[in-house]
């Protein structure tokens, strides 16, 4: 059962149509990631569910209890919907030590201060800050006064937290550290965590669920891996991975009961009609760069191609190849030590391609059993 839905949800601000249908559920527990480019709804997605923005149509439940009605303009206030929030400025009171910023959320909840106390050190111990309790935010870092904005969102022991970007004001190398720190959060505490961001690899490291915004829409709702194996629509397979897919037009054609072909300059390659809904003619297929493998000698399947360039990052190598008039990215781990202009033969690892109908951007492969068994493993 889930404990949040949205269903259908429209926001307007003025006559701009920001949020576009909006239908979504999440489970107790999950850490579900709004992930998108920026202005495609996240934020005010969120402040609809806080309570903070409210929409023109659509409801919000959150555990059985409706807590929005758009059309019948009802709108429980945020106090009443077991949640709190964390933004990406810290907002804390500049005047109170870290001890009492993170206090001030339980006062007024009768109770005592030996209690008071504990609750607040147990929330700043989990957040690795108990030392600094008595600091003022000044004499802190950036890192460690987001660390005492979220201890201050979860001393009240929310339901559900919502978190907007909050990393987004750290340094590259805290943010990383914060992202362990977030999930290890999130596995010791169970608290429901919906949180936003436009960064695809913090959705992809932390979340149990991403939801895919795209102008004020939700295009796909899913476990990363499957998200990153499997993008239901094109504008998912283009906005998740790094470095980018390869997006190749290809044409299909039916060669028997039981097979198709499928030409593009990688070739020709030959599928399993059970592993496609519908053939089209005309579609587009994407590879992950890593599901391209390069060879120095030909091989069976395989096409040539002229190495472009060769980026070698350390732990991998990007390598970009010309085959035809398409430029293809491939990923080696490793250092790779291929020479510019050599020629080189690149095939695609069939589980790793995708065809998509060419007009409605939507995929047209099947996730086949085994994959999809496979997938239920990284929950
Ligand atoms: N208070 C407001 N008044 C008018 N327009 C707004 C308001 N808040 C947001 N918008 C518009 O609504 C759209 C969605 O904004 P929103 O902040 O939800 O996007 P976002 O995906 O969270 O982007 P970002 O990652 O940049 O925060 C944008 O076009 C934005 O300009």
């Amino acid at each position: 059962m889930s404990l949040i839905k949205l269903e259908g949800i429209n926001k307007y601000f003025d006559k701009h149509h920001v949020l576009k249908d909006i239908s979504l559920e999440i489970e107790e527990g999950d850490f579900m990631t709004f992930l998108g480019p920026s202005g495609c709804g996240k934020t005010t997605t969120l402040r609809i569910l806080a309570g903070l923005e409210h929409q023109e149509e659509g409801l919000i439940v959150i555990s059985d209890k409706l807590v929005a009605d758009g059309q019948a303009q009802f709108f429980a206030p945020p106090a009443e919907r077991h949640l709190n929030l964390v933004f990406q400025n810290y907002a804390l009171w500049p005047h109170m030590t870290v001890f009492e910023n993170v206090s001030f959320g339980l006062e007024g909840r009768k109770r005592n201060k030996k209690e008071i106390r504990e609750r607040v050190e147990s929330s700043l111990e989990k957040l690795q800050i108990l030392a600094y309790k008595d600091r003022y935010p000044s004499e802190l870092s950036g890192g460690q006064q987001q660390r005492v904005a979220i201890a201050r969102a979860i001393v009240t022991e929310p339901k559900i937290l919502l978190l907007d970007e909050p990393l987004s004001n750290l340094d590259a190398k805290l943010r990383v550290e914060m992202r362990a720190e977030l999930k290890r959060l999130h596995h010791e505490l169970r608290t429901t965590m919906i949180y936003v961001t436009h960064d695809q690899v913090e959705a992809m490291t932390m979340s149990t669920k991403i939801a895919v915004f795209s102008e004020g829409r939700i295009l796909q709702v899913d476990k990363p891996i499957q998200l990153y194996q499997y993008p239901a629509h094109l504008t998912v397979a283009e906005f998740v991975g790094n470095p980018a897919n390869n997006f190749l037009d290809a044409t299909c054609r039916e060669s028997s009961k039981t097979t198709f072909h499928i030409h593009s300059a990688l070739g020709e390659m030959v599928m399993s009609t059970d592993w496609i809904e519908r053939i089209e003619k005309d579609v587009v297929l994407t590879v992950r760069p890593e599901d391209l493998l390069i060879s120095r000698t030909p091989q069976k399947g395989s096409v040539s191609g002229t190495v472009r360039a060769v980026l070698p990052a350390g732990p991998e190598t990007t390598i970009h190849i010309q085959c035809g008039e398409t430029i293809l990215l491939a990923k080696e781990m490793g250092v790779g030590t291929y020479l510019p202009d050599s020629t080189v033969y690149i095939k695609a690892n069939l589980e790793g391609i995708n065809l998509y109908d060419r007009t409605s951007g939507l995929r047209l492969n099947k996730i086949p059993e085994q994959k999809a068994q496979d997938l239920n493993v990284y929950v």
